[in-house]
């Protein structure tokens, strides 16, 4: 017998066979291939449509910041003017994390309408801050007091989450609004904390350029970055490096940085055992979280510290290389 699916879409298809081919209940056009590998035969990997590179935030633990650093890696990276072109690059922003979506909040767009479809099925992403992107967030309904979509909890079992993972991967239009120039130069995925049912589904079907692991000083944290090294590995994703959050503590009134956390030497040893590279080691700054909370990325926030800021720039630029 199935166990309950609290299914949350307006159109959404509500035979439970259907409901595991399409949980998000996009309108499939007759005709049209069916969209999951099918078992027997390798699985082939696809591209996203759209999309040039694919980068993977993830972290081991949950609440290290592994949103935020996504987030405003995201804007960092839309930010970034690469020498051999005129023009900054196109980023999206696709949350996977589909039990606990911080992407709309994040982006200040936890109140936003449901999105649209395009004729032919597809969501059209959200943008705000001009930047487009798309979360489990967005089609949850709102709460009881109107004003937030993602405190709904999702209840689904793993097929239901690999069929709305491969929706959420295939089925949002990134095309964006100028014809001549469209799709993203890199998709930035928020990942899940730990090593489930998402990663693996997202390393079965799409070719991943990029992961980035976040982590914090604490030893809890930095032994599930082994992990996480470890599962990308296993589904041929490049480590494009770690990058440590809330480092350490600058206080306001002396530029002296306190390791409140304890020294960084943990973690400086585990990124040397698993051979990955240190991208940046962001400070603990009070109005990362403040502007989180208010929608606006920290990347965006005239006065911010210089120091987080600078980091992020500085990690923006070596994802770059590191994905062209
Ligand atoms: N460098 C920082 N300085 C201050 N606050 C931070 C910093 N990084 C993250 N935070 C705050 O820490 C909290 C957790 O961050 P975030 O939601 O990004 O973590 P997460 O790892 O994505 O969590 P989850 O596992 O729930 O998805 C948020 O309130 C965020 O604003």
């Amino acid at each position: 017998m199935r166990g309950p699916l609290y299914l949350t879409r307006r159109n959404l298809n509500t035979s439970a066979s259907l409901l595991h081919e399409n949980p998000l209940g996009l309108p499939r056009k007759p005709g049209l291939p069916p969209q999951i590998p099918r078992r027997n035969g390798p699985i082939q990997k696809r591209p996203i449509p759209n999309v040039k590179k694919v980068l993977a935030v993830a972290s081991g633990k949950g609440g290290v910041g592994k949103s935020t650093v996504a987030v405003n890696l995201a804007f960092a990276l839309a930010m970034h003017r690469a020498p051999d072109s005129d023009r900054r690059p196109r980023i999206g922003i696709l949350d996977l994390d589909i039990f606990g979506p911080s992407v709309p909040k994040l982006m200040g767009l936890e109140t936003a309408e449901e999105p649209r479809l395009t004729k032919n099925g597809a969501i059209v992403p959200l943008t705000n801050h001009g930047l487009p992107c798309m979360s489990m967030g967005f089609l949850l309904p709102k709460s009881a007091d109107g004003q937030s979509n993602t405190d709904t909890a999702v209840v689904w079992r793993g097929l239901m989450v690999q069929k709305a993972v491969q929706q959420l991967l295939f089925d949002v239009d990134w095309t964006g609004d100028q014809a001549a120039e469209s799709g993203l130069d890199v998709l930035v995925l928020d990942m899940p904390p730990g090593t489930g049912d998402v990663p693996l589904t997202l390393g079965q079907l799409v070719k991943v350029d990029g992961a980035v692991i976040v982590s914090t000083p604490q030893d809890v944290a930095i032994s599930d970055v082994r992990k996480g090294v470890t599962m990308f590995k296993k589904i041929d994703v490049p480590i494009t490096g770690l990058v440590l959050n809330t480092s350490h503590f600058i206080c306001p009134n002396c530029t002296t940085p306190h390791y409140i956390f304890g020294s960084n030497k943990s973690f400086h040893e585990t990124a040397s055992n698993v051979g990955a590279k240190i991208l940046g080691e962001l400070p603990l700054v009070g109005g990362v979280s403040e502007a989180s909370d208010h929608g606006v990325p920290y990347m965006l926030v005239n006065d911010g510290n210089k120091e987080w800021k600078s980091t992020m720039k500085n990690i923006a630029n070596d994802v770059w290389e590191a994905l062209h």
